[in-house]
């Protein structure tokens, strides 16, 4: 499913946190949104699925305005992975996923056996599987997240947003997560701060102070003036000898 964004603004306290973003995201195209601290790139998340109140500016859904659509509908097609996302401390890890069939059942179509294997698919496919019957609070942060996830799977959307999603990963779980999202034919828009998790996507759309200042394939976007100006770190960019995949070392700027 296509996404596209057009003059996404949204301001607070008399700032723009988001200054008339536009982009536009390809069925199966995965796209990473790099940025400072502060640049604004959870708000464009919340701004993409209609959930930033106050926000300004259209997203189309294969065309279709989200304004016009339900919540349900939006549902249908897209999930969404905040930063912090919490539940009720009472439900199961399978309870929490079970929350993703929510947008697909109705009175003409019940919770069946069909969504129970759908919600044990999500959770195999984030390795979770054997921990479906421990209660939210006993999870660790890392396995919260991988359970978010899964509930975000489960909804069997075609459009994805997270923000950060390996955030609280053991590099074991960040690498299959990246193979996973690399792997699923859906549309993802990822915010995350490795820019070398980033240099793995198909594009970059680099977020500055609330504006979208380069949007491209990696090594276009991640020139060394830009990491210079925008992530003040100077790069080396080397080369795997065991694959050949460009990885970049970073050198703090000094501070004037
Ligand atoms: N509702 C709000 N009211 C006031 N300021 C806000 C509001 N929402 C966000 N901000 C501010 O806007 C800026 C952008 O926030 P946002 O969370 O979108 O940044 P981010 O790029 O995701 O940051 P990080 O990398 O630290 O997660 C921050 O300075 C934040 O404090």
């Amino acid at each position: 499913m296509r996404l596209a964004a057009h003059g996404l603004e949204f301001h607070a306290q008399g700032r723009a946190i988001v200054a008339d973003v536009s982009l536009q995201v390809q069925p199966g195209e995965t796209l990473a949104l790099i940025g400072p601290n502060g640049s604004g790139k959870s708000t464009l998340l919340r701004l993409l699925a209609g959930l930033q109140p106050r926000g300004r500016g259209q997203v189309l859904l294969n065309d279709r305005p989200l304004q016009r659509m339900t919540r349900r509908e939006i549902a249908r097609c897209l999930a969404v992975v905040e930063q912090q996302a919490e539940t009720s401390d009472s439900l199961t890890a399978w309870q929490v996923v079970q929350l993703g069939r929510t947008p697909w059942l109705s009175a003409l179509s019940p919770f069946g056996p069909a969504d129970a294997d759908i919600i044990d698919e999500s959770l195999a496919a984030l390795g979770m599987a054997g921990m479906a019957e421990r209660r939210w609070q006993t999870l660790s942060g890392g396995e919260r997240q991988r359970v978010q996830i899964a509930r975000a799977l489960a909804q069997r959307p075609q459009i994805l947003l997270l923000d950060e999603p390996t955030n609280h990963l053991d590099i074991h779980h960040q690498l299959a997560l990246s193979r996973l999202i690399a792997r699923l034919p859906l549309t993802v828009v990822m915010a995350v701060h490795d820019l070398n998790h980033a240099m793995t996507c198909d594009r970059l759309a680099v977020m500055s102070a609330g504006r979208l200042v380069a949007c491209g394939p990696p090594r276009d976007v991640l020139t060394p003036d830009r990491l210079r100006e925008i992530f003040r770190v100077n790069a080396t960019l080397l080369t795997d000898p065991a694959d050949g995949a460009a990885l970049l070392r970073f050198h703090c700027l000094e501070e004037k």
